[in-house]
């Protein structure tokens, strides 16, 4: 095919083979991903870990390797589970199970004739036995996108001065500690939104900035914050002075040890991290001591804002919304209605992201000051190092994709690899899958424990695991050093979601690879994702003898997968009968001494709650509406029985896909909800603001 004719949609076979793997799958559900849209009010079991031993938990948590507070709160949680009677980890079963094939393939390998057949040593052999049979690159033109469009500036937004691209850190206004800091890290030079950033946001300015993933923002935020710390310490009694809202836990983690990084030279600035999944008392101690900084998710913070007695924002000078987009996009949007209206009126307000949507408009025309635009990127960019790469899967072929990504792992992309699926079971079960394979594999998705979710996220931070296989969880902000590739095993719901995905390689500078997996339904989003492209993405074609191979090595493997969900679901069942009797002890206990905790309030009702909570399902199927139609039943039914093929099992994986778009189009065409998603109408009623008497009078002009 000459490259003038080359269409860039008309995708290239790979596949000719139609045989079926008839695969059980015993694992749970695909529900939502991300951090809880509303975070309960519970114990945790972090509390026993960390009763007692500090009041603030930021000083005390860190992600890094050798804190000791971080094993001891990680060592406690697996005893917990030990004495639970859990009595092994998925890798422990994995391991045992692999064990138990070799010893068998030990004794069977002088009769086999078919190396191919033979997993002993399976990586390896395999990679070598398939060096010789590459895969094929095609370029793909992009379409360039046609728009000379003039677009109308809005008359809202200011425009940004012009910043010097060549200036070093000790140029700018950063006191030395800052900048003693900065050199410890190892940086010298601000990235272009740093540049951009930091003189704007040290004028107290309201700024909306977007530049691609990996270019610097979380330091493009801390500087001017920590700098107007340092410059204008509290005059009266301390007090919270600085939000900084993102939408998952671990992102909150992350940006919580930036700000250690860079205070690391300076002594009178407090920071509390206060997340969901983390102890709840911790957080509460730490935040009587008024923090300077608090760094929170919207849910945990809504829960302190109305239990914590002496916790309030009405001090806040900087609210910073770090991925922004997110944090204003439906899920969110009644907590930050919530957030916002808590807040004090005369702060500056930093919103952050690598995709700006014009959804973000209609928060900005209420709640900035004239806003200063710093747009360093068009909000549809990818990171300028990225190679992009997608693998067509043809019609009828869907189930081929588990053995393409296995193949893709065990031939060429061995490590510092994130694997994207849509649901949880998903991850899961290419964890126990490719764990067979003789693979070092993490998951990471919201049906793990926070502990877990730390832990597996240090241990591929730390090398320990080559493969992690994550929900749209990790999509976000995770800045993990090192990674080559992403694979998605199927595209996002949304460019943005894509353009988010593959941003977690090719970050500060680096080069990285993504290969997208992309099937005839998902034709739209790859043409848009091409439109993007500066760089000619490229086709892989990988051979189709090899995605047989990998195909029948799975279809071997089901028995011991199936094993081991079996084991699994055994020990699930078994705590939890412990953790009802735990609750019916703590219960009859609480009889006894009339010693019960006090309700925690929230900002909605309950019926509140539950309607907003049915407005977001995806699933119009799993409702919590009590009368069902038979219809309805049914379809639970469906969904509820364990997809038996690959074929089904994406399927599973893209209906979520569809869920998710068909919401999309049909708020885009909704007159509705443009109007419930303008948050003018929403501020106008606006709860009066409560001032503390040390709070420092309004200086500013009122919002
Ligand atoms: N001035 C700098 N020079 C070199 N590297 C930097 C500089 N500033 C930040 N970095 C590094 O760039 C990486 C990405 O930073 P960061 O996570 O803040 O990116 P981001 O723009 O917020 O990405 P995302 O959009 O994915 O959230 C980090 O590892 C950080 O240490």
């Amino acid at each position: 095919m000459s490259r003038q004719n080359f269409d860039p949609l008309a995708l290239i076979p790979t596949i000719d083979d139609d045989d079926e793997n008839d695969v059980p799958d015993l694992d749970g559900s695909g529900d939502e991903d991300e951090d809880e849209m509303i975070e309960k009010p519970r114990a945790h079991k972090l509390a026993q870990a960390t009763k007692g031993k500090s009041i603030d938990f930021n000083e005390q948590f860190q992600f890094l390797l050798d804190d000791p507070d971080e094993k001891k709160i990680l060592n406690d949680n697996d005893d917990q589970l030990k004495s639970r009677g859990q009595l092994s980890t998925i890798d422990e079963k994995i391991a045992q199970i692999r064990n138990r094939r070799q010893k068998k393939n030990k004794s069977e390998v002088e009769d086999e004739q078919s190396s191919t057949n033979n997993l002993e040593d399976e990586s390896y052999e395999m990679e070598i036995e398939h060096e010789s049979i590459t895969d094929k690159m095609k370029i793909k033109e992009t379409k360039k996108k046609k728009s000379s469009k003039n677009k109308k500036q809005d008359e809202f937004f200011e425009e940004s001065p012009p910043f010097n691209p060549d200036q070093v850190f000790s140029e700018m206004k950063i006191s030395r500690p800052l900048l003693k800091a900065l050199s410890a890290i190892g940086l010298h030079s601000p990235t272009p939104i740093q540049a951009a950033t930091v003189p704007i946001a040290l004028l107290g300015r309201d700024l909306c900035a977007c530049a691609v993933t990996g270019s610097g923002k979380t330091i493009a935020f801390a500087l001017p914050i920590l700098e107007r710390l340092l410059y204008k310490p509290h005059q009266t009694a301390p007090c919270t002075r600085v939000l900084i809202l993102a939408p998952t836990r671990e992102l909150c983690v992350q940006i919580h040890q930036v700000f250690r990084q860079l205070t690391q030279f300076t002594h009178n600035i407090n920071m509390c991290l206060s997340t969901g999944g983390l102890d709840l008392k911790s957080q509460e101690a730490a935040l009587r001591l008024q923090p300077d900084i608090v760094v929170a998710t919207p849910g945990r913070l809504i829960d302190h804002i109305h239990n914590s007695p002496s916790f309030t924002l009405q001090n806040i000078e900087i609210l910073v919304l770090d991925e922004a987009d997110r944090m204003l996009d439906e899920y969110y949007f009644e907590q930050m209605k919530e957030v916002i209206t808590n807040c004090s009126r005369t702060r500056q307000t930093m919103l952050f992201s690598a995709t700006m949507t014009d959804q973000i408009k209609d928060l900005i025309q209420v709640s900035l000051n004239r806003p200063i635009r710093l747009f360093i990127d068009d909000n549809q960019s990818v990171a300028p190092y990225l190679r992009q790469e997608f693998i067509r899967i043809r019609e009828h072929r869907e189930g081929d994709r588990e053995a393409i990504t296995a193949a893709l792992l065990i031939r060429t992309f061995h490590d510092r690899v994130i694997v994207f699926a849509q649901t949880k079971r998903q991850c899961h079960r290419m964890h126990v899958m490719l764990g067979l394979l003789g693979l070092k594999i993490g998951e990471l998705h919201g049906d793990l424990s926070q502990t877990q979710r730390l832990d597996t996220l240090k241990r591929f931070k730390n090398e320990e695991i080559d493969i992690l296989i994550a929900t749209d969880l990790a999509a976000r902000g995770l800045d993990i050093e090192n990674v080559k590739t992403v694979i998605n095993f199927i595209l996002p719901n949304t460019l943005k979601h894509y353009i988010h995905r593959v941003g977690r390689t090719a970050r500060a500078g680096k080069t990285g690879r993504s290969i997208s997996l992309v099937g005839e339904n998902e034709r739209h989003l790859l043409k848009d994702v091409l439109k993007t492209c500066k760089v000619p993405a490229k086709m892989r074609i990988i051979p189709q003898e090899i995605i047989q191979i990998f195909r029948n090595k799975l279809e071997e493997l089901e028995p011991d997968i199936e094993e081991i969900f079996k084991m699994e679901y055994g020990e699930k069942m078994i705590q939890s009968c412990e953790t009802q009797l735990d609750k019916a002890e703590k219960h009859l206990k609480q009889n006894k001494t009339n010693d019960t905790n006090p309700k925690r309030e929230w900002f909605q009702t309950r019926n509140e709650r539950l309607q907003e909570q049915e407005k977001l399902r995806l699933d119009p199927y799993n409702s919590t509406k009590k009368k069902l139609s038979k219809e309805e039943r049914e379809q639970i039914q469906k969904n509820k029985s364990i997809p038996k093929t690959a074929d089904d099992r994406v399927k599973f994986e893209m209906q979520k896909v569809e869920r998710f778009q068909t919401r999309q189009i049909e708020k885009k065409t909704s007159k509705r909800s443009r109007e419930s998603s303008s948050f003018e109408n929403d501020l106008t009623k606006e709860k009066p603001q409560r001032r503390s008497k040390s709070a420092p009078p309004i200086k500013k002009s009122k919002r």
